[in-house]
């Protein structure tokens, strides 16, 4: 399988604040990826390297085989939560609009089908009932459904999603998550999900990249996700605990105040 993202001696820092290096790693079409650490850990540059916003200090990156580019339509990205101002000029249904490229579909949809397609895309989130309402008016779990919708408009090879349930109540942390799933299976679109917590995606999650330190790992949950494999990487004791279908992390540090800016990383495994 040609994967969708590769990256090749990837290292990214701030001055001589390491948050990984030499990391290899390629991402398939239709897998699930989530990027787990802690505050600071460098998750969201992660996504920006993947968005061509953030060069790398070294090694390389491409997507789809090309390098990365700003604004590539192969991309979706649901970005981590910023409300929108009370008076943004935009209803809900505009917002998921601006997400639709007609050219995907081979010629440029016409006024109805585009707003066919806006339909369809806020059942898919639950936001039919508001899809009138000024975006600014509507609750931050409400703006972030449509961010959903507006992500998916385009039907992308990658879904980049930073944080993408926060915000949200239960039922509908299900109802995205489920969402993101679907188009990861159904339409074989590479996720990247950006999430402090594994629990809510953790039956639909393949692999973990788990940063924390300046340091990473990189497996299935049942191979990173252990009480040895934590507590190196932390450099602390953490205990995991498994239990009915959870991930339970005890004792973790607290990231930021266990950073050392003149830390060697190690590099991080494969399994
Ligand atoms: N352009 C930049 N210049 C300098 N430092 C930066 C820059 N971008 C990010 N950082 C620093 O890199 C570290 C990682 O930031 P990042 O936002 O990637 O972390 P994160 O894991 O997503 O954190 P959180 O869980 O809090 O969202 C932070 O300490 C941040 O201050």
């Amino acid at each position: 399988m040609t994967p969708v993202v590769s990256l090749r001696g990837a290292g990214l820092q701030f001055g001589k604040r390491v948050l990984w290096a030499g990391l290899d790693l390629d991402i398939n079409p239709g897998e699930f990826f989530a990027v787990l650490g802690p505050n600071g850990s460098g998750k969201t540059s992660f996504l920006k390297v993947l968005l061509g916003l953030q060069e790398l200090h070294s090694g390389t990156v491409s997507l789809g085989g090309h390098p990365v580019e700003r604004g590539s339509k192969r991309i979706g990205y649901i970005p981590q939560q910023k409300s929108f101002a009370p008076d943004t000029p935009l209803r809900a249904r505009d917002l998921v609009g601006l997400g639709i490229d007609g050219h995907r579909w081979g010629m440029r949809l016409g006024a109805a089908r585009v707003n066919r397609r806006v339909d369809e895309l806020l059942d898919l989130v639950g936001a039919s009932d508001y899809s009138n309402v000024p975006v600014g008016l509507l609750s931050g779990g409400e703006q972030q459904r449509l961010r959903a919708a507006q992500a998916l408009a385009t039907d992308p090879q990658v879904l980049l999603c930073d944080e993408p349930l926060l915000s949200l109540d239960l039922h509908h942390q299900q109802g995205v998550s489920a969402l993101i799933n679907r188009q990861c299976h159904e339409r074989n679109s590479a996720v990247v999900f950006v999430t402090h917590e594994i629990n809510p995606v953790i039956d639909y999650v393949d692999r973990v990249l788990y940063l924390a330190g300046g340091r990473f790992r990189v497996g299935t949950p049942q191979e990173v996700m252990t009480t040895d494999v934590l507590s190196e990487l932390y450099n602390s004791h953490v205990e995991v605990i498994h239990a009915n279908g959870r991930i339970v992390v005890v004792g973790l540090p607290d990231a930021t105040t266990h950073f050392h800016d003149d830390a060697h990383p190690t590099a991080g495994e494969d399994f």
